[in-house]
């Protein structure tokens, strides 16, 4: 078999596993399952490889404590099964890793934490350290406090964001089938595909939702949408099973590959472009529309001619051209409520009307994705 150099010439690798990979047919956590992962990851760290683990998994460990039967369905009841079961799965990490001589860290994080420019640079500030200190961050939604609105609510993109956060090199998706196929793999006569180039390759394949195990979220959709995320910002991934994870990370041509088809760009524009909900639109003049979209610049109020939607400072907005096609998605700096008085005037004008802070751009270039 042939191996593969994406594998091993990564110095920094982000390793995803989803709760059928985790889980007992019963429910619950498998000690075994994670005793078994933890072996391959202190493998990949023993040969000088850095190593984040993003797992899922809180809410199927909270459910037996609970005497929960299956994954409940209301959020409520989720985030108190993740809250039990949080604590459970990070400390069959946290034993499972010393056995190696290595470091547990939990890092939970929110949508916001890779949107907002603030909380983003914390995010990313404290992975950094993590791995400089060599700790093996362990990684998962902050179940509890997310909403639906604020809430990935599957792994497989939270890890595609991460990878890019800590500028890893390989991402590996690993799940309870063994790559992705042409069809639901339940249904006979479908092929794996050994490896995806770009969207054309993607044609055609059936990529359905939620396994059998029914513990999962998202499905292959999800996976596809990580990868899709990731390989367009120059990561390659790797989607194979759990009970595959020694063999892929050691650069065995199992699963599949998805190439990188981009250059690097930042995380939270990603997110922005392919997750995000806008909560409004800005109306833009002609002029502002060609400045945004050919010369990357930020949006100003001189260039608006209005608004609609109840959105709030911080909040993701479409920016939108006087033909009415969305052009742009950015974070936005007023809520809706401010801007008709910001309609059309420069920066200078709002200062003077307005006062210290109302002359900040609407939204600034760093907080923009061209659509
Ligand atoms: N085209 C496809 N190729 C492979 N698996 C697929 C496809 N379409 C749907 N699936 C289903 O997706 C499931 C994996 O997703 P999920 O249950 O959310 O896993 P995880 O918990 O690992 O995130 C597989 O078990 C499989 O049944
Ligand atoms: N944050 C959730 C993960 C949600 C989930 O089930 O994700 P996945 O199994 O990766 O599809 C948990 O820990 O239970």
């Amino acid at each position: 078999m042939s191996t593969r150099t994406e594998v091993t010439s990564a110095a920094r690798i982000v390793v995803k596993v989803g709760s059928s990979s985790l889980t007992t047919a019963a429910g619950g956590i498998d000690p075994e399952r994670v005793r078994r992962l933890v072996d391959v990851l202190a493998g990949v760290r023993a040969r000088g490889t850095e190593v984040v683990l993003v797992s899922s998994g809180a809410i199927a460990a909270g459910l037996a404590p609970l005497g929960l039967k299956k994954r409940p369905r209301g959020l409520a009841a989720q985030q108190a099964a993740a809250s039990v079961g949080q604590g459970l799965l990070v400390h069959r990490y946290t034993e499972e890793l010393a056995r190696h001589g290595l470091i547990a860290g939990q890092v939970l994080l929110t949508v916001d934490d890779v949107t907002r420019r603030a909380h983003y640079r914390n995010a990313h500030q404290t992975l950094a350290e993590l791995l400089q200190l060599g700790v093996l961050p362990v990684v998962n939604e902050n179940d509890t406090v997310a909403t639906h609105e604020i809430r990935f609510g599957d792994n497989d993109r939270l890890a595609a964001l991460v990878a890019q956060m800590v500028h890893a090199d390989l991402l590996v998706l690993l799940s309870d089938v063994d790559g992705l196929y042409d069809g639901h793999p339940s249904q006979p006569g479908t092929r794996m595909l050994h490896e995806v180039r770009g969207e054309a390759d993607l044609a055609g394949v059936q990529i359905g939702s939620v396994g059998a195990a029914g513990v999962g979220t998202g499905g292959m959709v999800t996976k596809v949408e990580a990868a899709r995320i990731a390989t367009g910002a120059g990561i390659p991934v790797v989607l194979t099973s759990a009970d595959n994870a020694s063999a892929a990370l050691t650069g065995d041509a199992v699963g599949t590959l998805f190439h990188a088809t981009g250059k690097r760009r930042p995380t939270r524009l990603l997110w922005l472009a392919h997750a995000t909900e806008p909560k409004g639109r800005l109306l833009l003049d002609a002029g502002a529309a060609r400045a945004v979209v050919s010369r990357g610049a930020s949006l100003l109020a001189a260039g608006l001619t209005g608004c609609e939607g109840a959105f709030e400072a911080g909040d993701p907005v479409d920016l939108v051209d006087p033909a009415g096609a969305s052009v742009a998605r950015g974070l936005v700096n007023f809520d809706a409520s401010e801007v008709p008085g910001l309609l059309g005037k420069s920066s200078a004008v709002l200062l003077q009307e307005f006062g210290e802070g109302y002359d900040r751009v609407v939204v600034h270039r760093d907080d923009l994705v061209l659509l």
